[in-house]
């Protein structure tokens, strides 16, 4: 479903022309289109219709509240990775009974937020953290659902930086040491083994991975069952890929249907934790051209959005496709686009085919909706960029654009050196 389309030569999302947003709330800028975000969770969604589950968001690929907001209206839950994804799950009212909650550091401060909201299911990453959840637990008088996020060791074939399911990574308990650690969850007080749980990584363009970890879980069941611990949540995490350049990664109907199949006479609820499938490629980021140089090796486009506005390319490499927004015939040149950071690993594209661009212009950088804004810094000291959500023919500011002001707020000079 495309809600980023050219029309007359103009690039629009969903009935607003980007030049709008740009020209209102100025660049570098987000914009999401809320219709591709309730297409893109309604299908992942319905796709499962058959089995009884629940689609926890991924809070990590786009935390903004407007957007959990939306997947919680639709029934969704949220999967999330510390105290200050719980809080903004919260805000956005997301019910406590459809969080759950990963990620291998939790602190005590963490926990005793997570156990005083009740939250549906811990997912718990190493042994010492079993120890700590039960005895916060036993001290607040409360009781902790939790699964263990097992490392099934298989190999997702995906960047190295995003694999998470291959033994030497730090996630999860490995599936030798899992029986042993569940039979201690089973005696800890205050503790209630609830499910099993694994993610194996991100941007997964192969179906085979994700049924490979399932069958190893699926045996991991079975021998729970014999020690009476029934599973009553099998939470098979996120990864699922999106297209950015060339890649087929497979439709969610067509993951829905190899996972299905794969839990034939399984009598469970199962949680997903989709992120970047549902966002990726609901969001763009929108930026200005400043300069252009040529020097003798480089021709280069210099904009207004940096690493720290959307880190991707420079820390993975990554390909994101970028456009003008006004499309018109012109000569295309083989140019980095760089943005106004203090490092030569400053870039969005490097030696990509790009139409002869002028200063002034707008550039879209395409499939930006996930791990885009999440992952921004104030680097060079740059505020962060606005985000916008496109609806229909509206659109609306959804995060102010940070001022130099904001950036100041929380520092102080000590006294001393007044
Ligand atoms: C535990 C967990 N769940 C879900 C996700 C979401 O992953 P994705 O955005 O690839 O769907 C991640 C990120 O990889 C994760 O670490
Ligand atoms: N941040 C990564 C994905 C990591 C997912 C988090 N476990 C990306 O942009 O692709």
């Amino acid at each position: 479903m495309h809600h980023f389309q050219y029309r007359n030569g103009r690039l629009y999302c969903e009935d607003v022309p980007v030049e709008h947003i740009a020209q209102e709330a100025g660049t570098p800028c987000y914009i999401y289109s809320h219709a591709t975000l309730h297409h893109h969770f309604t299908v992942f969604d319905g796709a499962f219709s058959q089995l009884p589950h629940l689609t926890c968001y991924s809070v990590k690929a786009n935390s903004n509240l407007a957007i959990l907001k939306l997947f919680g209206s639709l029934g969704g839950g949220v999967d999330i990775v510390s105290g200050g994804e719980l809080f903004r799950a919260r805000q956005a009212g997301i019910p406590p009974d459809r969080i759950v909650y990963s990620g291998v550091g939790k602190t005590r401060e963490e926990i005793d937020y997570a156990l005083s909201e009740d939250i549906l299911m811990f997912n718990i990453e190493s042994s010492q953290e079993l120890e700590a959840i039960s005895q916060r637990a036993v001290a607040l008088g409360r009781r902790a659902r939790i699964a263990l996020r097992v490392n099934p060791d298989v190999d997702p074939k995906t960047h190295p930086y995003i694999t998470t399911g291959m033994e030497k990574n730090k996630f999860g308990v490995a599936m030798d040491e899992a029986l042993e650690s569940y039979r201690r969850a089973a005696e800890l007080p205050s503790v209630d083994v609830v499910g099993v749980d694994c993610h194996i990584g991100s941007q997964l363009t192969e179906v085979q991975p994700f049924v490979d970890a399932l069958r190893r879980l699926r045996a991991l069941i079975d021998r729970l069952a014999e020690l009476g611990l029934e599973t009553r949540y099998l939470d098979l995490g996120g990864g699922l890929g999106i297209t950015y350049d060339r890649e087929q990664p497979p439709h969610p109907t067509e993951y829905a249907r190899a996972i299905v199949r794969e839990l034939q006479g399984l009598n469970c609820t199962v949680i997903f934790e989709p992120g970047r499938v549902i966002v990726g490629n609901a969001g763009i980021l929108l930026t200005r051209v400043l300069y252009t140089k040529k020097t003798p090796k480089k021709q280069f486009v210099i904009v207004d959005a940096g690493m720290n506005d959307l880190i991707r390319p420079s820390l993975y490499g990554s390909y994101h496709h970028i456009q003008p927004v006004v499309s018109e015939d012109r000569p295309t040149e083989t140019v980095d686009v760089v943005g106004p950071i203090c490092e030569s690993g400053d870039f969005l594209a490097r030696e990509r085919a790009l139409p002869q661009v002028q200063p002034g212009e707008y550039l879209a950088v395409m499939s930006a909706g996930a791990y885009g804004f999440t992952m921004a810094s104030n680097y060079n000291s740059r505020p962060k960029a606005a985000e916008v959500l496109v609806h229909g023919d509206t659109f609306h500011v959804i995060r102010l654009r940070e001022t130099w002001e904001d950036l100041v707020r929380a520092e102080r000079i000590p006294e001393f050196l007044q």
